[in-house]
């Protein structure tokens, strides 16, 4: 099958038979749902691109499984020159979509999974290295999108899995059978996960003995008996809901988290790719999180040029745009923002092959990158707070704008009063002034912060998380070594002093 197109996609959800539920009902005609449609748009910009002659080089890549032109989003890394198209990619999703646009996780566990198998079945003399191949071989042929689900919903943080008090609160085997497994519990905050065909499920943690039932990865249809999903709700999505197109902030593009759950689902062995091989599922979660945070250098960096661009209209618009200290604030989101590119870059740069021969991101420089998509979108966010004023979250609703109530002396309708009132730069519409300001409310804190600010802060996992890796990686006792030199403490043993 050749490559899908945007439509195409659409077309292929509507085939599955995906269970979902939002405000305690069942939807029936999800594709087409307001609330969730926003986001469907945004996973068709990656199939569309993929077919734009500009765009192919860094949305389409050769499989080193089939020799076939596949989606980037679907390939395994062959090389740097990979790792740093995977960068750009998202960096222009970002800016075509300003919202996350999903398919990122998917990537992201086929190459973390890819690695990880070939090395447990090299130690284990199992074959799920295999099973992975065929399974991505499928994902390939048929231009799938594939929800990279690895967070449990954990219960209390200071137990392990095999202590929590309810066994469901991390995914575990409660039945092997000699054709397959049968799993139980439930993954929370998956990007995407109804509108992915499939789901590649990791689990959460480094495991240890006692939580053997609970390492285990697989992959399953997301329509597959016992799965369904409660969407989440994001800050102000119900104005998706309504008539009209400028309060939303982005009328086309959006994200998706929801909870999935696994009510006993059979999963056949050709698509099990861990059962019990705890001692490896801690090297499992350090790789998709190391390619997760090496994703954010990209995707919110895209996000950030569309922020950076916004708050430069709404000084433009406001007649602030010469102000010296709105120039410098703008040099400063920018400085931010490329800051972040730099990070995602230099960790793809210095990537390095794995045992199973696909590219890994070097951990450090990914972990440092991501530490700092905890910090720099929320001063991004702050400073276009700042250029934008206090319109950004006052302002009148579009209808409003539009409403042909009569309320003033000389008998102005609301609409008169308020396209008056909120009349600024001479030459500039008070719709598109509308417009821009609501693009940053929906940024700074409406439906798009879940993925510009509170994805940026816990997705791939929380600051702590970052912490914890670059002080593994850091190798502090060379950096000793090396003042013990430059100290005298110590002779170097270099020819050259
Ligand atoms: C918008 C969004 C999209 C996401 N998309 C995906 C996705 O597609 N796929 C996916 O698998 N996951 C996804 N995630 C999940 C993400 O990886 C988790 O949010 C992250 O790992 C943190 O887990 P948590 O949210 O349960 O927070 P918690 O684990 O509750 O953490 C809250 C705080 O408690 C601290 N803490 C937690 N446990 C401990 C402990 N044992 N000891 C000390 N401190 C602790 C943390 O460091 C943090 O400061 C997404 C998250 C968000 C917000």
């Amino acid at each position: 099958m050749a490559l899908m197109t945007g439509q195409e996609y659409v077309e292929s959800l509507r085939k599955l038979n995906t269970r979902v539920y939002m405000f305690g009902e069942k939807i029936e005609n999800w594709v087409d749902h307001p609330m969730v449609r926003p986001s469907i748009n945004s996973i068709m910009m990656t199939y569309d691109l993929a077919h734009d002659p500009e765009c192919e080089d860094l949305m389409t890549a050769t499989s080193n499984l089939t020799g076939k032109k596949v989606n980037r989003f679907n390939h395994l890394h062959q090389s740097t020159d990979d790792l740093v198209k995977k960068v750009k990619m998202q960096r222009l999703l970002g800016q075509k979509t300003a919202s996350c646009f999903q398919r990122c996780v998917g990537m992201d566990s086929f190459n973390a999974v890819f690695s990880t198998t070939f090395e447990v079945d090299e130690k284990y003399g199992t074959h799920y290295h295999d099973n992975f191949k065929k399974f991505l071989t499928f994902v390939q042929d048929n231009d799938l999108v594939v929800d990279g689900a690895m967070t449990d919903p954990k219960g209390d943080r200071g137990k392990a899995p095999h202590d929590q008090p309810d066994p469901d609160m991390f995914v575990h085997v409660v039945e092997r059978r000699p054709d397959g497994i049968v799993v139980r519990g439930a993954k929370v905050h998956q990007t995407g996960s109804i509108n992915s065909h499939w789901h590649l499920m990791m689990p959460t943690i480094a495991m240890r003995e006692a939580d053997k039932d609970y390492a285990v990865s697989f992959a399953c249809p997301s329509d597959a008996e016992g799965v369904y999903m409660v969407y989440g709700r994001q800050s102000c999505d119900t104005r998706k809901m309504e008539e009209g197109c400028i309060d939303v902030g982005n009328p086309k593009f959006g994200g998706q988290e929801a909870l999935v759950v696994l009510d006993d689902v059979f999963i056949p062995n050709e698509y099990i790719f861990m059962d019990g091989e705890y001692d490896f599922s801690g090297m499992m979660v350090e790789r998709f999180a190391g390619y997760h945070r090496q994703s954010y250098g990209g995707c919110k960096v895209g996000v950030g040029d569309v922020v950076i661009g916004a708050a430069a209209l709404a000084a433009e618009y406001n007649g602030a745009e010469k102000a010296s200290h709105i120039k410098d604030k703008l040099i400063e989101m920018t400085h931010l923002n490329e800051t972040l590119f730099s990070c995602g870059i230099a960790c793809s740069c210095e990537g390095c092959p794995t045992k199973s021969g696909n590219y890994q991101i070097n951990l450090l420089l990914a972990n440092v990158c991501k530490q700092n998509v905890t910090r720099f979108p929320y001063e991004i966010v702050r400073l276009a707070e700042d250029i934008a004023g206090g319109l950004m979250v006052t302002m009148p609703s579009e209808k409003d704008f539009k409403s042909a109530t009569v309320a003033g002396r000389n008998g102005e309708t609301i609409g008169e009063i308020c396209n008056k009132y909120f009349a600024a730069h001479e030459g500039v519409s008070t719709e598109d002034r509308q417009k821009i300001m609501r693009f940053l409310e929906n940024i700074c804190l409406g439906a798009a912060a879940v993925g510009y600010r509170t994805e940026s802060m816990h997705g791939a996992g929380s600051p702590q998380a970052q912490r914890i890796m670059i002080s593994r990686q850091s190798n502090l006792q060379n950096k000793k070594e090396l003042a013990k030199i430059i100290a005298g403490i110590k002779k170097s043993d270099s020819a050259i002093d």
